[in-house]
């Protein structure tokens, strides 16, 4: 730890309904007790619909912004979400490399609504420049498909996929999350070099998913922050994720975001949780 508390930057785009992205990822740091800090990539205007607009910032506006942020309080890990161009990609991973930071990848590529945060063509700017510099990296199904150009159709393949972003793209670690297999079950994969581990979770029927890879990604880059180990952090964040899923607080009129506080809600008695439910 560099400093008198545990300290993590993001380095995403926004959601001004507060759900996913920048917003999601500083609620989830102040739950995990980590001063969080972050630098904007694109302005996203969006809510539990869908994407209305994006406005991305210019690059080198970016990389003002990230040595800002680093030349005074140099965080203890770098986690990014929606990085649009190969530009910016390009920017941010010099900032990593130069400043050697654990760096926690999240592969935003499509939302939840299906509409794109990220350009198609920079998809070989991901793999070149930023998964080599992960720590730990985290696409769910279909970014795991992009990112090997394979399908993925098994908790199985999930397992075989996590291998081969560490062994063939140079990740140290990869978790291919288990939110888009389509059965009761939602099974996170953690491939961390040396083993694989499977975290297993009863699915849970509801449509309030909005931002749960961003806020996954953010709970273990704060764990890694406090010094915990990269299989007790993604542990922490599928605990988080599930109760932030169970307890949703049913906002907005599409796939609203989840409750950032919800894992305070479990063994409190049950008239309490009420309106949560
Ligand atoms: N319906 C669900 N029930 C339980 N866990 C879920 C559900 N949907 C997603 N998750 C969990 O939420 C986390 C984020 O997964 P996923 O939805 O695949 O990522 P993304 O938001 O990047 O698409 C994972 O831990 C996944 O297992
Ligand atoms: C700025 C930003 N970053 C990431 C997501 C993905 O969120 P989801 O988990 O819903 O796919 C998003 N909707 N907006």
């Amino acid at each position: 730890m560099k400093h008198s508390i545990p300290t993590v930057l993001t380095i995403a785009g926004t959601d001004p309904t507060g759900g996913a992205g920048i917003q999601a990822d500083l609620k989830t740091f102040q739950e995990r007790e980590v001063y969080g800090m972050s630098v904007v990539t694109s302005i996203v205007a969006q809510n539990t619909v869908g994407v209305q607009d994006v406005e991305h910032l210019p690059a080198d506006f970016i990389q003002k912004q990230i040595e800002s942020v680093l030349v005074d309080i140099s965080p203890d890990v770098i986690k990014t979400g929606m990085i649009a161009t190969s530009e910016m990609m390009v920017i941010i991973a010099e900032a990593i490399d130069k400043y050697s930071i654990p760096y926690v990848i999240d592969p935003v590529m499509v939302a939840k609504s299906g509409d794109h945060l990220m350009d198609v063509n920079s998809k070989q700017t991901m793999i070149d420049r930023l998964l080599p510099l992960a720590t730990v990296v985290t696409p769910n199904i279909p970014e795991a498909e992009v990112l090997l150009s394979e399908s993925i159709e098994s908790v199985a393949e999930a397992e075989d996929a996590a291998r081969r972003i560490v062994h063939e793209l140079g990740a140290n670690a990869a978790v291919v999350k288990g939110g888009h297999h389509v059965n009761d079950e939602a099974v996170d994969v953690l491939y961390d070099g040396a083993g694989i581990h499977r975290f297993p979770t009863a699915r849970i029927n509801t449509k309030h998913t909005h931002g749960t890879g961003c806020t996954y990604s953010a709970v273990i880059a704060a764990e890694l922050a406090k010094g915990n180990s990269v299989y007790d952090a993604v542990k922490t964040a599928k605990l988080f994720i599930t109760d932030a899923i169970r307890y949703s607080l049913k906002l907005g009129k599409g796939n609203g975001p989840t409750n950032h506080w919800g894992y305070r809600l479990q063994g409190l008695p049950k008239r309490n949780r009420r309106i949560f439910q």
